[in-house]
């Protein structure tokens, strides 16, 4: 079998060629010495390994062969061409290693013998200010970069000569494109993003020192799986991938070409739990989907956790870890060997109904719920019910005063203090340390608040039920009591920013202390549920083990700085109670500006999303990749119908139900969280809706900034899902956390 290497041009392609070019790659992979395939050398080529070979009548492959020592020929795949095209590319290319650093490159090669550094890039194109007036853009010559700073990574020094003036991040982008390598153009970003050139050479790992041979097959092979040559040439491994990377090479990029920071997160071992923070669409997920692969594979015998907030994420995960790689058998139950899939809930379900047995208590130990719970029945299968805290409050909360007497408040006091601590008497209570809590709690509010938490907790041990967070924190109880049989080696862990202290608390305690035990992936920017949480108070010690990716491959970078403009306004902490920063957050994509939308009225509103909507559908927008996000259910529920009066069909898509294909959808802004369309509208973000005011003027003053910044949130989070085009619409003003359009989006 011949192996396939797919390289740059994939995406370039002409669709009409997918389906004979992975006819013929995949003859090729079977036997390359098969009849039909006319593998051919070029006369004169630069590089002696160049061939092509026929794909049909009228078009050519080019690639480049490798034999080296090994029995089996590989294959670099460059792309496919009409013929005579095919033959000037072939000849005038070249497979080399970029002797600074050891990456494979495919440089083009003029007339000129070849020399080492080859590549001619076209003088650039120094743009003027391309921002509004008053951004102010520095040029990197300006900052003091030198054509040899950038040479010293290994990067083309024409192409380093052509970035030092160009100003704007328009010309930045405009010009990368040009660049000699995938690692070059996206390092350049970095280092006009602010990037340090340790921290480039560190990213790209750009200092191996190359002694090479160019000449030499093996070494060349060996080049072309350094990380920074993965960013543009792929190892196939199988007819499946081979068919989903030419067939829809946009759609299988994430499954085969990583960034060089993105791979060593899916490979390094670390010793201890590893917490991984970017911005929405850095990747986060996709090097989750990867880590467990990577991991499986290293040990078959491994139990892997993949988990995430709710069901609604884990079955996507589920889903996309199938696109990934088709032959994965996923683990049926938790604690046997394989990838274990499931949200967080599910999880501790599972352990309460596995280890039933340790719920209550036997031989004088009191048991896992009356640990948590204090003395009550050990049944707590059932849920309790929606209006408990709210029942609770108003038949105990008499000493409440109205600010705290909200089932908001006191959820919030009960999630992050009570249980976690393990509270189950008021004396506890009223010792208990309440850091973190915005409001603050003298001795009689304490009492106060217990003698609601008494009663909840007496009604709901009457009822035999218990709800998500008590579930957490008994199903971590009782792993902690049966320490010694853990339920997994690794715990892989989405969307970590919005899990509770309980729920944190209970993946903890599901594998062991040690190598590789927790990897965390989560964006405070991007938390819509719960409180602040700091990693450490619940066991989880980071102690340095902490990193960032900063390259959004979701948004263009003009949905990216106006989703960035929300942010602006507030301050986030991560989940090591570090300030967090979007410093350096860049995209590589361009497209138009996100078009916010005045309406007059409701009714002209509804008019305004209809239009657009089938405007995208005229232009043959997938109708699935379009997505209509409200603040509300309630407008969510509304959108259709009002749609649907003129002329335009949408589905609107709630926790349980998955989108009908073929229509566009509607779902709320908390339902979007961790998924992706090509165009969005934001319908419905008027200064009147959000934020949404009644629900945080009903929260006790010292819980209101939060409330406000989870809104804030929220908006990002709807803000990010947009891949190519952004639309916002709200009736009267503008909410106040929507971005000022101007200055800080590029055009
Ligand atoms: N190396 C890559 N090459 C191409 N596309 C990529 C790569 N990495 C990620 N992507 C794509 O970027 C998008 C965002 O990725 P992903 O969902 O993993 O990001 P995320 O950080 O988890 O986002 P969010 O926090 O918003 O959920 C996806 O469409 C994914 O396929």
């Amino acid at each position: 079998m011949a192996q396939i290497i797919l390289g740059p041009g994939l995406s370039g392609m002409d669709g009409s060629l997918h389906q004979a070019t992975y006819r013929f790659l995949a003859k090729l992979a079977a036997d390359d010495t098969a009849p039909g395939l006319h593998i051919e050398p070029i006369n004169n080529s630069a590089d002696p390994r160049a061939r092509t070979g026929r794909v049909d009548i009228s078009n050519r492959a080019v690639l480049f062969k490798l034999q080296g020592s090994q029995q089996d020929a590989s294959y670099v795949f460059i792309g496919t061409f009409p013929h005579d095209e095919a033959i000037a590319i072939a000849q005038k290319s070249r497979v080399n290693i970029n002797p600074r650093n050891g990456v494979a490159e495919l440089i083009p090669v003029d007339d000129q013998p070849v020399t080492a550094s080859a590549p001619v890039t076209p003088p650039p194109v120094t743009a003027p200010p391309a921002a509004a007036e008053d951004e102010v853009e520095t040029s990197l010559r300006a900052r003091e970069f030198t054509v040899d700073d950038f040479t010293a990574l290994g990067m083309d020094a024409a192409f380093a000569e052509g970035a030092l003036d160009l100003l704007g991040s328009d010309a930045v982008l405009d010009y990368a494109e040009q660049a000699p390598a995938a690692w070059q153009a996206s390092a350049l970003l970095d280092i006009y993003t602010g990037e340090s050139l340790t921290t480039i050479r560190e990213k790209y790992q750009l200092d191996q020192p190359a002694a090479v041979d160019a000449a030499n097959d093996d070494d060349v092979l060996a080049a072309l799986k350094h990380p920074a040559a993965q960013m543009e040439f792929a190892f196939i491994e199988d007819d499946a991938a081979l068919r989903a990377a030419i067939e829809n090479p946009d759609f299988a990029a994430w499954r085969i070409f990583l960034h060089p920071e993105q791979r060593a997160y899916t490979t390094r071992s670390y010793n201890g739990p590893f917490r991984l923070s970017g911005g929405a669409g850095t990747g986060k997920t996709v090097v989750l989907l990867h880590r467990a692969r990577e991991l499986h594979r290293r040990d078959p015998e491994a139990r892997i956790v993949l988990t995430t907030f709710n069901r609604t994420l884990a079955d996507a995960l589920q889903e996309q870890l199938s696109v990934l790689d088709s032959t994965i058998v996923l683990a049926a139950e938790l604690g046997e060997p394989g990838i274990y899939i499931a949200g967080v809930d599910a999880i501790a379900h599972r352990v309460l109904t596995s280890f039933a047995i340790e719920l209550g208590g036997a031989d004088g130990n009191p048991g896992a719920v009356a640990q948590v719970l204090g003395p009550r029945t050990a049944q707590v299968s059932r849920h309790t019910h929606a209006q408990a805290w709210a029942m609770a409050a108003e038949e105990h909360g008499a000493g409440l005063g109205p600010d705290l007497c909200t089932p908001s408040f006191l959820e919030a006091e009960y999630a992050t203090i009570v249980l976690p601590n393990r509270v189950t008497t008021r004396e506890e209570y009223l010792k208990a340390r309440r850091t973190g809590r915005g409001v603050s709690l003298n001795r009689a509010r304490r009492n106060a608040v217990w003698d609601v938490i008494e009663a909840y907790r007496a009604a709901a041990a009457a009822d035999g039920t218990t709800d998500f967070e008590e579930k957490s924190a008994i199903a971590a109880q009782v792993l902690h009591n049966i320490n010694g049989k853990r339920l997994a080696d690794h715990v892989l862990v989405d969307e970590a920013q919005d899990l509770s202290p309980s729920r944190l608390m209970l993946l903890r305690a599901l594998a062991p202390s040690g190598k590789d035990d927790l990897f965390i992936a989560e964006d405070s920017h991007q938390r819509i549920y719960g409180q602040p949480i700091v990693l450490g108070r619940y066991g989880i010690n980071i102690v340095g083990r902490a990193r960032r990716l900063t390259l959004n491959y979701r948004t263009t970078e003009q949905n990216l700085r106006y989703a960035l403009g929300i942010l602006s306004g507030a301050e986030y902490s991560d989940l090591d109670d570090e300030p967090e920063s979007t410093e350096a957050y860049r995209s590589a994509r361009r497209g138009p500006k996100p078009r916010p939308i005045a309406a007059r009225s409701l009714t002209d509103e509804y008019d305004i999303v209809a239009r657009t909507v089938r405007e995208w559908l005229d232009a043959k927008v997938a109708p699935e990749s379009i997505g209509l996000l409200v603040p509300t259910r309630k407008e969510g529920e509304a959108l259709p119908r009002a749609l649907g009066d003129r002329g335009v069909t949408v589905a609107f898509v709630d926790r349980d139900t998955a989108g009908p294909s073929g229509t566009p959808q509607v779902m709320t802004m908390h339902r979007s969280k961790g998924m992706e369309f090509a165009k969005v509208v934001l319908v419905g973000v008027g200064a009147k809706n959000m934020p949404r005011t009644y629900f945080i003027e009903a929260l006790p003053e010292g819980d209101r900034a939060d409330a406000l910044q989870r809104e804030r949130s929220l908006l990002y989070v709807a803000a990010t899902r947009a891949r190519d085009e952004l639309v916002v619409v709200y009736a009267g003003d503008p909410s106040e956390l929507l971005p000022q359009i101007g200055s800080d989006i590029p055009t």
